[in-house]
């Protein structure tokens, strides 16, 4: 490809700081490859990152650092992790979501395109679907969002589609389903100021943060009546990544590939995970649904399968919730996990 860098070339990670993010610098740094991290720590934190990783504090938007950061490191990839993820935030605050995921994206790319970088992966999400009818979701699936968060990711999504036909670019867009769990070496984890997945509320639990925890609604029609989702373990998921930076550098074409194991688990069956690991009643009662939350999601994972030379190596639910809970703990007991990322926030 004209201009291209070479595959030796470093990776710049958007978002490294944050909780997906940091988990692909680990996976990464732990295969050897040289990595900038471009982060404005707003929900990020620089003990995410291992030591010695360089940072770089600033805006995904900013195209003049990004220029700098491109030229100063010879970077050759660009996986964009940045962005703000919490759906119902995006309902309240729209345009806020419209810039941050897709108006910055748009710069990376335009940056990215300028600076002649043809690899680039894309952190998507199964919100692109929105309410689909038929499972698994294949990626065939018409895409209808039903919220800014996902609607705002699809328009990147179409920005890379659309950039990789008119000019040297080439991308790997992952649609993550439900990512948890944490680093089984307790390197990195999630930390959220207001936490809304279901796990990590599970965890916080369990350790005495929250009184109890509320199913949202028990009423559906799913098996036992909650909804069912295909949870996947976030060490993997940077693998996958990982494994898209390969693909790329092998001269593979662009893609658009869902992330998960294909395999679906319900709210009621996650909590009585939860319990068997702790060996502990988990106190909890049914609450009414959430709104926008769609009945069952659940990958369709034959693409990803036959695409990447990914093996998952995490793939159970047991690994899953063990590792959210020991790092759950850890967060508790040492506070330097916890640091604030900046004076200013
Ligand atoms: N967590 C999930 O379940 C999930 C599911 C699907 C997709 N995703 C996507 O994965 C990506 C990472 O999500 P996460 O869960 O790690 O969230 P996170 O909030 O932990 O990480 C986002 C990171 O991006 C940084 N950031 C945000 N805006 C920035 C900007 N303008 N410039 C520079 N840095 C910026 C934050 O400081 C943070 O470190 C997001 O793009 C999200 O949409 C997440
Ligand atoms: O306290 C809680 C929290 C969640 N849930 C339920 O647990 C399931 C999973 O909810 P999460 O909030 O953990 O995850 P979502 O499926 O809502 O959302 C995730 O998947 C989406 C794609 O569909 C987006 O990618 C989004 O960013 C990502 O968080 C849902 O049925 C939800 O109603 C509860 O019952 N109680």
């Amino acid at each position: 490809m004209t201009g291209e860098k070479s595959d030796s070339a470093t990776v710049l990670v958007t978002g490294g700081a944050g909780y997906i993010g940091s988990h692909a610098v680990l996976a990464l740094r732990d295969r050897g490859r040289a990595v900038v991290v471009l982060d404005d720590l707003s929900t990020g934190r620089r003990s995410a990152l291992p030591e010695g990783t360089v940072l770089v504090e600033g805006d995904v938007g900013d195209k003049a650092l990004l220029a700098d950061t491109f030229a100063r490191h010879g970077i050759g990839t660009v996986m964009h992790f940045a962005g703000s993820i919490v759906v119902p935030d995006s309902v309240e605050r729209p345009l806020a979501y419209y810039r941050n995921n897709t108006v910055k994206s748009q710069a990376l790319i335009e940056a990215c395109v300028e600076a002649g970088i043809g690899r680039f992966i894309f952190s998507s999400t199964a919100a692109v679907y929105g309410m689909p009818e038929r499972l698994p979701i294949d990626e065939r699936t018409p895409t209808k969002p039903i919220n800014p968060y996902g609607s705002s990711k699809l328009m990147t999504e179409w920005m890379l589609r659309d950039s990789a036909a008119a000019h040297p670019l080439r991308y790997v867009a992952l649609r993550y389903f439900n990512v948890a769990g944490a680093d089984p070496q307790g390197r990195s984890g999630q930390v959220s100021k207001v936490a809304t997945h279901l796990i990590k509320i599970a965890a916080q639990t369990v350790t005495g943060q929250r009184a109890e925890l509320q199913i949202f609604g028990d009423d559906y029609d799913t098996p036992d009546g909650t909804c069912v989702r295909d949870y996947i373990h976030v060490s993997d998921l940077a693998d996958a990544h990982v494994a898209a930076l390969r693909h790329l550098e092998a001269g593979g074409a662009s893609e658009v590939l869902n992330c998960g194991y294909g395999r679906g688990y319900s709210v009621r069956e996650v909590l009585a995970m939860v319990e068997r690991v702790t060996g502990k009643p988990l106190p909890m009662r049914i609450g009414p649904r959430r709104a926008g939350d769609p009945p069952a999601l659940v990958a369709g994972v034959e693409r990803i399968g036959r695409t990447l030379d990914w093996t998952p190596r995490h793939a159970d639910l047991e690994t899953i919730v063990a590792s959210a809970l020991a790092w759950e703990e850890r967060l508790l007991k040492d506070h330097s996990v916890r640091q604030p990322s900046s004076p200013s926030r």
